[in-house]
């Protein structure tokens, strides 16, 4: 893993983006993309870049189950916000929040990922390490399937809707199989309250207690962190 340490999320995304651009330079990518508050700000400057996308295609990692596109809380929502609106891919899935039929999904979205490898994707991390939906003691072979979101995740997400019937109990993610077939992953974390997922995830062990550990076996990821995320670290590069 390269490691690199970032003033502000600005200095982060700047990274982020020159990577984009790189890919595109050569050919229309396959981006990965992820929702959240730390890659905010790649949205937000690729939005206000020149770049072109319109050959290009965007895959992102999950959806929460149940809630329609339109749906303020709605990934298809967050991603129209901060990134459709101002750039149009030649096609961007996200998985069918709508469609109850979870084995449908897992495999038409694994199938539109083989179809369309991943080129580069963009990843944060929860507070509890996990990556996508995938909460600790989610095997690291596992591909696109339906998660049952933990209480804690459920309970953070209740502030959100008028009532607890609405808050969603399960989401549609990729796999941890699936994220690790990306051929790039640049990882995105600020603050402090990401400071131990990140130590775990760079410092221990590779263990499915810890989902983001898995990382340190992949051939080319990037963590972009700032200091308040990096606090916890033994060293860095
Ligand atoms: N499914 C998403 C993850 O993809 C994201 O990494 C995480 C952290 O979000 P934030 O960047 O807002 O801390 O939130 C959710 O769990």
């Amino acid at each position: 893993m390269k490691i690199i340490t970032v003033e502000d999320q600005l200095q982060g995304a700047q990274i982020a983006v020159a990577k984009i651009k790189k890919i595109l330079s050569h050919k229309p990518g396959v981006f990965g993309l992820a929702t959240g508050s730390s890659p905010l700000e790649i949205y937000r400057q690729l939005s206000q870049s020149k770049l072109d996308f319109s050959n290009s295609i965007s895959i992102n990692l999950d959806e929460y189950v149940g809630l329609a596109p339109n749906h303020p809380q709605s990934y298809h929502y967050f991603m129209k916000q901060n990134l459709f609106n101002n750039k149009q891919f030649l096609h961007s899935y996200i998985p069918d929040g709508l469609n109850p039929n979870a084995q449908e999904v897992e495999n038409e979205y694994e199938q539109i990922i083989k179809d369309h490898p991943i080129d580069l994707q963009i990843l944060g991390i929860g507070q509890n390490g996990h990556i996508g939906f995938n909460e600790p003691l989610t095997s690291f072979d596992s591909r696109t399937h339906q998660v049952a979101l933990t209480k804690s995740t459920i309970d953070a997400n209740a502030r959100f809707f008028d009532n607890a019937d609405e808050v969603p109990k399960y989401a549609y993610s990729m796999g941890i199989g699936t994220i690790m077939k990306a051929k790039e992953i640049v990882f995105v974390a600020y603050g402090e309250k990401k400071a131990k997922a990140v130590h775990q995830m760079i410092d221990g062990p590779v263990t499915i207690d810890v989902p983001a550990s898995v990382l340190q076996t992949h051939p080319n990821v990037t963590v972009i962190i700032d200091h308040k995320a990096g606090a916890l670290l033994k060293k860095i590069e």
